[in-house]
């Protein structure tokens, strides 16, 4: 079974507003409200590909409550641990560009952590754990160090889709993939990443710290996959970006939901770009019809190495 955390989710508040006016009163020319998350994205597209999850994370409220009923709506097995605090609403602008605002979050206490580490500790050998997204303030900041460190003692997968010190921090315990983007590859290494040649270097040093498989996305400037001395990049297909929220989700969870089906790295790579461009090309999270209808403008090339 694949296992995603979300510790923050949220209802996203999808607005779009033609002539956007600061200071003045704007009415909305479409708007609509899904469950988002980083994790929980990562199930709502698994599910779209055919693989069965588990959500978990920490949810509350009647915000929490609206996430619950549309994954249920969508088939989604949750294990959710309920907090006192109402879930967050965060915020996605569309005025031509795309501007976000993510709120806080609710305070989770000792106690709920407590249930979530419980849940990681009961994991199988055969699981996957996807751990996706910020740490609130209330959590422990070594919670996907510590969640990494149980899986790896257990033999279970971990992907880690978070940025900074906290991603540095899982390297030693070999997470199976990690999914930094240009800008946050860079920033670990105070550097710039403009090329597919900076993200295999850096891409690399990832490896060397203990990554087994790392993609680096570069948005419309396509991916690059290193593995074990082997390093890959990949285009993304023509189309219209309508949509940047939960694309990096999608390609972590093409890569993942291709690869539990055929142990084929290339193969989850390729998908992994198609899922990330169907939702960018979408106002929700690409479907599985999207995604095949991409794949064919996939092209993976071997960078170095066999
Ligand atoms: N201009 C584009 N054309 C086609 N696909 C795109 C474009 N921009 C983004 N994508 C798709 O979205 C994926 C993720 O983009 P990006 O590298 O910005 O990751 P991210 O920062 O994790 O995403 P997110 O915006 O979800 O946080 C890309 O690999 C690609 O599949
Ligand atoms: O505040 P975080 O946890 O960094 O990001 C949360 C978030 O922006 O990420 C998802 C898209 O990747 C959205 O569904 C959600 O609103």
């Amino acid at each position: 079974m694949i296992y995603t955390v979300t510790l923050n989710p949220s209802i996203d508040y999808l607005v779009e507003v033609e002539n956007f006016q600061i200071g003045n009163v704007n009415r909305t020319s479409y708007d609509a409200k899904f469950p988002g998350g980083k994790g929980i994205n990562v199930s709502r597209v698994l599910k779209r590909l055919g693989n069965v999850t588990t959500a978990l994370g920490f949810i509350g409220g009647q915000t929490g409550e609206f996430i619950k009923r549309f994954l249920k709506q969508e088939e989604i097995y949750t294990d959710f641990t309920e907090i006192a605090g109402d879930t967050r609403i965060n915020i996605k602008l569309k005025t031509g560009v795309e501007t976000e605002i993510n709120s806080q979050g609710p305070i989770i206490s000792k106690g709920n952590y407590r249930q979530l580490f419980s849940q990681i500790e009961q994991l199988k050998n055969d699981d996957i754990l996807i751990l996706s997204g910020s740490i609130p303030s209330s959590v422990p900041a070594e919670v996907y160090e510590a969640m990494a460190e149980t899986c790896s003692a257990n033999a279970i997968k971990v992907v880690v889709d978070t940025s900074g010190k906290e991603l540095l921090n899982v390297l030693p315990h070999r997470p199976f993939l990690i999914k930094p983007n240009h800008h946050e590859l860079g920033e670990l290494f105070g550097t710039e990443i403009r090329t597919v040649a900076d993200a295999v270097e850096y891409g690399n040093r990832l490896v060397e710290e203990g990554a087994q498989n790392v993609i680096v996305s570069m948005a419309g400037a396509g991916a690059v996959l290193c593995s074990n001395g082997q390093c890959y990049s990949a285009n993304v297909p023509k189309g219209k970006v309508i949509n940047s929220v939960g694309a990096g989700d999608s390609m972590v969870a093409g890569f993942i939901g291709t690869y539990e089906k055929t142990s084929d790295l290339l193969a989850a790579f390729r998908f992994s770009l198609a899922a990330g461009s169907a939702t960018a090309f979408s106002s929700d999270l690409g479907t599985l019809d999207k995604i095949e209808e991409l794949l064919p403008q996939i092209d993976i090339k071997q960078l170095t190495g066999g």
